[in-house]
């Protein structure tokens, strides 16, 4: 049985494969990683973990211990790469992009035929364009709506409100709805350019992942969620990897 971890700013997704398929999946914040209770229950069946992750030296270090404590199974790490399987960075230096990045776009490369945009609502937010051959386009990284809300919160001293889960793209009429309204507003305006690039750029599908996935699609992108696409391209490059 295999653990695969997907390790974001915000919370640790994960997921525990055996040969028959998924046996269990959930998402932690980082102190919680420890007790998920899965991690006791399969200690014993559990033979690898690999993990894709964004955070910090010093918080990979503690998720390696914190793992390898709980189960008695090597701890692989996979990066982003220069080219898999036909699907190329345009980045010059891989190891700077997200790793989460090049395995939501290995998950979609192997998904898909025909190129293709993944967007990765999570603590931020990535746009990631590959065409038909597999050339990735480059990409774009913008602050994530939780980032944006404690930005106005802590960054103005006369913006105080409540985040409001209503999604009301209209012109507000007090801070508060000044506040939610123009969050929504924005993400439905990045939403429409997404799907105004798709078409300058000829792509043939439109992912999405992410905590925030589903506010994207309620503003008005027209997308297949992939609730863990980044966990299914990091299983495919394990297992690719394994069967070298
Ligand atoms: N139960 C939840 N707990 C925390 N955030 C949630 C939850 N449900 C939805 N969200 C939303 O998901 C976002 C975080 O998404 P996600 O968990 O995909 O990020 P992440 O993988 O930790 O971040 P990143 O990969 O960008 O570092 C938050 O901004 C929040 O708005
Ligand atoms: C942008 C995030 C935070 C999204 O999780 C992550 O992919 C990351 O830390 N990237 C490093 C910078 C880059 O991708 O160029
Ligand atoms: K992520």
């Amino acid at each position: 049985m295999k653990l695969l971890v997907d390790a974001g700013n915000t919370r640790v997704k994960w997921r525990l494969s055996g040969a028959a398929g998924v046996v269990g999946q959930g998402a932690v914040l980082f102190d919680e990683v420890a007790s998920i209770p899965e991690l006791a229950n399969y200690a014993q069946q559990i033979t690898s973990i690999v993990v894709s992750t964004v955070i910090s030296e010093e918080r990979r270090r503690q998720l390696n211990d914190v793992l390898l404590e709980r189960v008695k199974a090597p701890v692989r790490f996979y990066w982003a790469e220069t080219e898999r399987r036909g699907l190329r960075n345009a980045y010059e230096d891989p190891a700077r992009m997200g790793a989460d990045r090049w395995h939501a776009m290995y998950g979609a490369w192997r998904l898909c035929s025909g190129g293709f945009a993944v967007i990765d609502a999570g603590s931020a937010i990535t746009i990631d364009y590959v065409d038909a051959s597999g050339m990735h386009l480059g990409g774009y990284i913008l602050p994530g709506v939780q980032m944006m809300f404690r930005s106005l919160r802590t960054d103005a001293a006369r913006i105080g409100f409540d985040v409001n889960e209503a999604l009301t793209p209209v012109p507000g009429h007090d801070t508060g709805e000044c506040v939610n309204h123009g969050l929504a507003w924005l993400s439905s305006s990045v939403s429409e350019r997404i799907m105004k690039d798709v078409e300058f750029y000829g792509l043939s599908h439109v992912l999405v992942t992410g905590g925030d996935a589903r506010r994207l699609l309620d503003l008005g992108l027209s997308a297949r969620e992939i609730p863990e696409l980044v966990l299914d391209g990091l299983e495919r490059i394990d297992t690719e990897e394994a069967g070298r």
